[in-house]
């Protein structure tokens, strides 16, 4: 696909590292090797023989040490996470490099599983059982068994004193001793790069915190200083950016950037082609839509991306028809609420009006308080009882919903609902849509599109099971495989649709899985929608098709909705298009 020059807008959005631009000699060959050397191979799945078509093709690719490389792809999230386990022995490279130092010449034939690790944040881990899980525990008051604090859970070996590490010395051989020396000041130094770390990743506040009680940013900051203690010597950071705010990611790359220049450890990231690249990126990979890589100096790449669509710019054409805002009915009211756990107040004193056809971002920093917002708007929260005469949702104080009811009304993607929605065998896409117009988890009704309002099976034939059934395909043409692949109304994308409906929801690829949840949360036109990250996972050409749909007749008159992103970019609305902003922070809420 070909798009003109200015397409690229990432190009001239570069983050500044905070540290001072660093000048690499790009193309000097180490004298240690290089990191990596893959010499004009395909690259095929394991167990699959050359005469199937590889994933990738006439890949040449080395990388020295100074060299500070990104991993882009013009295709599919996932293509590019693929490529990054190539470099782990997750896939066989045919013909392979040249002996005696193989793929990974630096490691001197040292064992990679030791010393490269890859972590990806591009795809959220899944309930692996078949049930939902209650996400919502953690809103109340932390159980006992969900005590275990982020330290217990990422960073045991730390909360014990050194002093009790070193105990096994009075039991130790006499000629063990100098081992067991060199381990404690090896444990000494872990600490203190731990100790650094958390310090300059802002954690340190959080480690003495139950698990349960992170925010999912947080989260992620823990398991990138967690890659980094393991101390690797290669690591591979697919999307590290993933659900992080504006100043965390700059504190991250900035991070990088000094692990970097130390080249401790070597460092490739992998990033979505709308992402800031680091300025001090020296290297780009750049994985074509023909399974080519394009590898080199990232000037020279950037020119020939220049005439690829990597990124259409996200920007958002105006609406079929501006949102209006505060003329509607209020969907929901927030009358100066309230949230707190024991002394620490996470929400003081919200007032908010989500009127009929308005469209929100809701925004701010890590662990400001949006989840827990969404979760009082939600009543999931178990403080939106309490709160419940500040709290109006639906015309009703919050009390006088049975929250089953309440579910009905609010379609719904969060990370928590992405982890948690039920992944048992035989729970088909379509069975996976279905269950949006209840809100549950469980597939029920003839047709498998729920029960009436009034808990009862739907009449055979009635109109609303019409109506349900209609709209079931409605979402599964306008988000389905065609539409991602830009054939929308094509022939195919009936047959296509169908087809999609009767896969498993277990079996989809997380971009694919989100998609779904998507489909479910639209798919009973809910007088409030909740998008919480809803793109994270997806292609470039699903996350256009949602945007676009959501923009253009996804939502229809009445329906609110809020989106949560740390990018303005992400929102499908523009400013013109009526979108507001509510802004968290401090624990308090400012309409900009
Ligand atoms: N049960 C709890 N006990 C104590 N603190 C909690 C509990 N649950 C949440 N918190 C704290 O409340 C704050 C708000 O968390 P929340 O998940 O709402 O943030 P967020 O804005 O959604 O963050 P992110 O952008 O990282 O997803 C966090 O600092 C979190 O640690």
């Amino acid at each position: 696909m070909l798009l003109k020059r200015d397409a690229l807008s990432w190009r001239g959005r570069t983050l500044q590292s905070g540290t001072s631009r660093h000048l690499f000699s790009t193309s000097q060959p180490s004298p240690d090797g290089p990191i990596i050397h893959i010499p004009r191979s395909s690259i095929y799945p394991l167990g699959v023989n050359n005469k199937s078509g590889p994933l990738f093709r006439d890949v040449s690719w080395t990388v020295h040490p100074k060299d500070a490389w990104v991993v882009l792809s013009a295709t599919s999230s996932g293509a590019k996470t693929s490529l990054l386990q190539a470099l782990t022995g997750h896939l066989r490279i045919s013909p392979p490099p040249p002996p005696p130092y193989g793929l990974l010449p630096f490691l001197k034939n040292r064992d990679p599983h030791k010393h490269v690790s890859l972590v990806s944040f591009a795809h959220r881990p899944q309930a692996a059982g078949g049930a939902f899980y209650d996400f919502t525990a953690r809103y109340g008051a932390v159980r006992e068994e969900d005590r275990r604090t982020l330290r217990d859970t990422f960073f045991p070996e730390t909360a014990k004193p050194l002093h009790e590490l070193a105990v096994p010395a009075m039991y130790t051989h006499p000629e063990d001793v100098d081992q067991l020396h060199a381990d404690h000041a090896k444990e000494q130094l872990r600490r203190e790069l731990f100790g650094d770390l958390v310090t300059r990743l802002d954690l340190h506040r959080f480690l003495d915190l139950p698990m349960i009680a992170l925010s999912n940013g947080q989260t992620r900051k823990a398991r990138i200083v967690k890659a980094l203690l393991e101390q690797p010597e290669l690591l591979l950071l697919d999307e590290p950016l993933t659900g992080l705010d504006v100043q965390t990611r700059a504190l991250v790359l900035s991070l990088f950037h000094s692990l970097h220049v130390k080249n401790d450890p070597h460092i490739i990231l992998g990033m979505r082609p709308q992402d800031p690249i680091p300025d001090w990126t020296t290297h780009l990979a750049l994985i074509r839509q023909d399974g080519t890589i394009h590898a080199g100096k990232k000037e020279e790449v950037l020119d020939v991306a220049a005439n690829t669509q990597l990124h259409s710019g996200w920007s958002a054409p105006t609406s079929r028809k501006h949102a209006r805002n505060e003329t509607g009915n209020a969907v929901v009211t927030l009358a100066g609420v309230n949230v707190a756990y024991g002394d620490r107040m996470v929400l003081k004193d919200i007032n908010w009006t989500i009127h009929e056809d308005s469209r929100w971002h809701l925004q701010g920093v890590n662990g400001a308080g949006k989840t827990t917002l969404l979760a009082m708007v939600t009543g999931e929260h178990p403080q939106s009882y309490t709160q419940s005469s500040r709290l109006t949702l639906f015309s009703r104080p919050r009390a006088r919903w049975p929250t089953p009811h309440l579910h009905a009304r609010i379609g719904r993607v969060s990370p928590e609902m992405h982890n948690a929605f039920p992944r048992r065998r035989g729970m088909s896409v379509w069975d996976a849509v279905g269950t949006g117009f209840e809100g549950n988890f469980v597939p029920r009704g003839r047709f498998r599109v729920g029960f009436g309002a009034d808990g009862a099976e739907l009449a055979d034939g009635s109109a609303d099971e019409r109506w349900r059934v209609r709209r079931m395909w409605e979402v599964l043409r306008a988000l389905g495989p065609a539409a991602w692949r830009g054939e929308p109304q094509s022939e195919a994308e009936a047959r296509e649709a169908q087809e999609f409906s009767k896969r498993s929801f277990a079996d989809l690829a997380p971009g694919e899985q989100s998609m779904v949840l998507l489909m479910r949360a639209l798919v009973g036109r809910p007088p409030l929608v909740l998008l919480d990250e809803a793109w994270a996972g997806m292609d470039e050409g699903m996350v256009q098709v949602a945007r676009a749909y959501l923009r253009e007749g996804g939502l229809e008159d009445g329906q609110a909705c809020i989106v949560v992103s740390h990018w303005e970019e992400e929102v499908p609305w523009s400013r013109e298009d009526g979108v507001q902003r509510f802004r968290l922070s401090d624990g308090q809420g400012y309409i900009e």
